[in-house]
């Protein structure tokens, strides 16, 4: 069982434009609306794929219902943590030549005694079920940066392994509880190393800084050029081909990260089915989460070996 907790979730509406006109009245192409926030997103795509798992997540404001609704249409076994502020909806505009401008709202600022909630109701879900805890996303206004550390240590002391997907002061702070996995794309890596990463080589010694500080494995995503994994194996990468044209690339990371819980969250075999997935989810619109019929349009692979002066395309 994966238990995903996301303490600022989203409404993942998708607007696409011929050209995006700055200060212009436009008519938009389409619209959707997806329920959203990286851990929602991870336990969305565990579920495509029939696979234990349940959302914790806050919920609140008539945003909040619609997200509820949204998963519930779609099988997510929830545990709702309701906060006073209202759900945020965080904003993608698609142009046809794949540019994507994303909009993403801070979020309900959440009081002491909500973020004691979020805690306590992630604590409730792991007890006797989560092998695996995976904390998302960004953190909420009046969330203290120290959250997936506090996770961390709960889920250790409940035998639960954790998996980390977040990004600057949050990402830095969880360090230190030392997280089985952090899951940080290029941008995020390269922040909290402090380090350029313009090739694989780079991508490495920058994932190999993260485990000093605590991580105990890095699955670092790349975008197009797939996904390193750095353990105490040593470093692997991995590398998808699309048999389809990309769509957007919204919540490829959830994917990336719940291919590679659901392959068991170590070794070559995880690697592979996380670019695959990756790379699936970005067939598809908006943060929609990839099937398994989805995934005939994808062959990955795990390199041989690694070339550490490959320059990055990202
Ligand atoms: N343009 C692309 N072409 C093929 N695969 C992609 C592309 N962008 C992302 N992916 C796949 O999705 C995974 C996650 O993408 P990435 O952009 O690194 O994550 P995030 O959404 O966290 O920024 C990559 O490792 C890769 O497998
Ligand atoms: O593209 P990714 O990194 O997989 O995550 C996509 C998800 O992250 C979000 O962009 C939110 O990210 P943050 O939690 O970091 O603000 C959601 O809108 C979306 O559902």
């Amino acid at each position: 069982m994966i238990v995903t907790v996301t303490a600022n979730p989203s409404l993942d509406r998708t607007v696409e434009v011929d050209r995006l006109h700055r200060g212009a009245v436009q008519r938009a192409l389409t619209t959707s609306v997806d329920a959203g926030g990286k851990g929602v997103n991870v336990s969305r795509a565990l579920v495509a794929h029939g696979r234990p798992t349940r959302a914790v997540l806050c919920s609140g404001g008539f945003a909040g219902l619609e997200l509820l609704a949204l998963l519930r249409e779609t099988g997510v076994p929830l545990r709702e943590v309701r906060v006073t502020g209202g759900i945020r909806s965080n904003l993608t505009l698609a142009e046809p030549d794949g540019t994507v401008t994303k909009l993403n709202e801070p979020g309900p600022r959440l009081s002491t005694s909500e973020v004691d909630a979020v805690l306590d109701a992630a604590t409730e879900a792991i007890i006797g079920e989560a092998d695996w805890v995976a904390g998302c996303g960004s953190l909420p206004p009046g969330m203290p940066v120290d959250v997936y550390a506090r996770l961390t240590e709960r889920a250790h002391a409940l035998g639960a392994q954790v998996a980390i997907d977040t990004s600057g002061a949050a990402l830095d702070a969880c360090l230190a509880a030392g997280p089985d996995l952090v899951k940080p794309n290029a941008e995020e890596l390269a922040e909290c190393a402090g380090a350029e990463i313009r090739t694989l080589g780079d991508a490495v010694k920058a994932a190999q800084v993260l485990r000093d500080r605590g991580a105990g494995a890095v699955l670092a995503s790349l975008g197009a050029d797939g996904a390193i994994l750095i353990d105490d194996s040593g470093a692997r990468y991995a590398t998808a081909r699309l048999d389809a044209p990309v769509v957007s690339t919204v919540g490829a990371g959830d994917a990336t990260l719940a291919g590679f819980l659901a392959a068991g969250g170590t070794g070559e075999h995880a690697l592979r089915t996380a670019v695959t997935w990756g790379a699936a989810a970005v067939t598809l619109p908006g943060s929609s989460m990839p099937t398994p019929n989805d995934l005939g349009r994808v062959t990955a692979e795990v390199q041989r070996s690694i070339d550490p002066d490959r320059v990055l395309t990202k």
